[in-house]
């Protein structure tokens, strides 16, 4: 048969089975078309359109605003999802219910296929697994012994930009996630793995050159033909899902390549710690723990090498994209950043070895960008069965009547909007729109909510109640890494380092990327861009 014939079938095939699962599960549906929600574009692309291209948040917040914290908005097709806001329901989906939601295949399929299979992209028994043999690396006492690296690291990039400003101008604009994207991964490649990825100021690794710009140019401004797939392939069964891994295209060759880069380098750092893994880097503590005797607690080898690229995956832009915004959000506040430069400074005077967890105001700025620059927008979860989410604020039901309670049918695709909970105005105050540090200081139990209700204290996050890190048992691996890592690079740039605006700054756009980038308008062919003036104060 000729090859036009092949996909011209093939098409078929697909379109056919999208109908018989959208029909099938609208026979099969405990009604949701009761919950308030915005009207669709479309009818070929609903309303996912606007929260993949627009910028993070702008419809997350008109939505919770209008509809309130529990939304029904329209996949590509008309099919109903619920897009969730509310700090009850997230309780119950990512703790309360644990593997009754799970990440939908779609999602995983992206994330399998974009970093191999790692615990990222596992389920059930195996995601428990995994999980049990990596926790261990990534607790409190092993991300802190990890500051001298990080240090080293934030010392190392302060001099790159004191090599790249002083090489014109004393004051220059620099295009930071350059910069602060290789820092990064030097830092983790060295925390982490014990493996260097090249200097910061040497020519790019082929992994490391293959991760710049990695979820810009993977997941950035899709067009509206990607936005329909992307919606569509929710109803797309696993099977042909997992066959279409082996599509030849440019995006799927890129990421291919990309895994095998990864798995190569983790093959060497493996095979370096067999009979030895005495380190203190995450890689070799999980090679420790994965030595139990039992073979249902440990990691089979195919399940070892993608922890590599699986933790790269999540802890890079995520970690470099959140320094890139502390820093902006700096630049936009003069007076906070002339505040926490003193304070960093005079604790700098009194003692050497400075323990950052103390520094009240730089943890402030910190959880302050984490909340209102979240770099994780959106978590994405189904319904493993027909079930009923408790929620915190009243909606009305099929009937008519006012309930705490929304049932839901098996398979219902779920949004919790992480931007949109960080930016409650029930749970962070009035002024939630606002960027504000001062507001973690006002509270003395570490968090900055101002609830006004006891369902609005629910506790979801791991650190201040916030959602940027997640929740429950899937919440970021890695988070006290990120904090360690996050501190140590912040006071460094600061302590030597005055950050302005530019008028190119000025046109930051938000996008999301999966990860929000930042980047400059009209320019969005060039990634992620963030110009600042740097100019040096000691
Ligand atoms: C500021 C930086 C970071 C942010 C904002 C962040 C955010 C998140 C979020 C929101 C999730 C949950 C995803 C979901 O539930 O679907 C997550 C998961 C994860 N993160 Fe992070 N992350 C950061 C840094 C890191 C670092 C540095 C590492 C590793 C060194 C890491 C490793 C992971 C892993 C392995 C998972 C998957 C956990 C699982 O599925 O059980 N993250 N992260």
């Amino acid at each position: 048969m000729a090859l036009s014939n092949i996909s011209t079938l093939a098409s078929w095939i697909f379109v056919f089975i999208v109908c018989t699962t959208l029909w099938y599960r609208r026979r099969s549906r405990i009604p949701i078309a009761h919950v308030p929600g915005p009207t669709p574009e479309s009818f070929w692309l609903g309303n996912l359109r606007q929260l993949m291209r627009e910028q993070v948040g702008d419809y997350d917040l008109q939505w919770q605003n209008n509809f309130g914290m529990v939304v029904r908005f329209k996949a590509p097709l008309g099919g109903d999802r619920l897009w969730i806001s509310d700090p009850k329901a997230i309780q119950y989906i990512l703790q309360t219910s644990r593997y009754h939601f799970v990440k939908p295949y779609a999602a995983r399929f992206v994330l399998n296929t974009a970093t191999g299979k790692g615990v990222n992209g596992a389920e059930g028994k195996d995601h428990y697994r995994q999980r049990r043999v990596l926790l261990p690396a990534f607790g409190g006492p092993e991300s802190r012994a990890l500051r001298p690296i990080f240090r080293d690291s934030a010392e190392q990039l302060v001099q790159q930009f004191r090599n790249a400003t002083v090489a014109g101008d004393a004051t220059r604009e620099v295009d930071v996630p350059v910069f602060l994207g290789r820092a990064v991964l030097h830092a983790l490649g060295r925390a982490a793995f014990a493996y260097d990825f090249s200097g910061i100021d040497e020519q790019p690794d082929a992994l490391a050159e293959s991760l710049h710009n990695f979820m810009a140019l993977g997941f950035g401004l899709p067009s509206d033909w990607k936005v329909f797939l992307q919606g569509v392939m929710a109803y797309v069964p696993p099977p042909i899902l997992d066959l279409m891994a082996y599509v030849p295209t440019s995006g799927l060759t890129f990421l291919r390549r990309h895994v095998r880069l990864s798995n190569d380098i983790a093959r060497i750092l493996v095979c370096a710690r067999a009979g030895s893994a005495d380190g203190r880097d995450a890689l070799s503590l999980i090679i420790r723990a994965n030595a139990s005797e039992d073979e249902s607690r440990r990691l089979t080898d195919a399940e070892l090498l993608p922890q590599l690229a699986t933790i790269l995956g999540a802890g890079h832009e995520t970690t470099t994209n959140t320094l890139g915004w502390i820093l902006l959000e700096l630049a936009r506040h003069p007076d906070a950043q002339k505040k926490l430069r003193d304070e960093i400074r005079s604790a700098r005077a009194e003692a050497a070895d400075v323990n950052l967890d103390t520094l009240p105001y730089l943890n402030a700025v910190i959880k302050e960008t984490l909340r209102f620059d979240t770099v994780v927008p959106h978590l994405f979860r189904v319904s493993t069965r027909d079930d009923v989410i408790p929620v915190s604020a009243p909606i009305s039901s099929p009937s008519g009547d006012s309930t705490f309670e929304l049932p839901i049918p098996k398979g219902t695709q779920i949004i919790i909007s992480d931007v949109a909970y960080n930016r409650n105005k029930d749970i962070w105050g009035a002024d939630a729109d606002v960027w504000r540090p001062e507001r973690w200081l006002e509270q003395s139990d570490g968090d900055a909510g101002h609830a006004n209700t006891a369902s609005m204290r629910t506790r979801v996050g791991v650190l201040g109640n916030l959602m940027s890190f997640g929740s429950g048992h899937r919440a970021c691996l890695g988070w006290r890494f990120a904090m360690v890592e996050v501190q140590e690079f912040t006071a460094e740039l600061v302590a030597h380092l005055r950050v302005e605006m530019t008028p190119r700054a000025e046109r930051v756009r938000r996008e999301n990327c999966l990860v929000m980038l930042p980047m400059v308008e009209g320019e969005a062919a060039k990634g992620n861009q963030l110009p600042l003036r740097l100019s040096f104060v000691d």
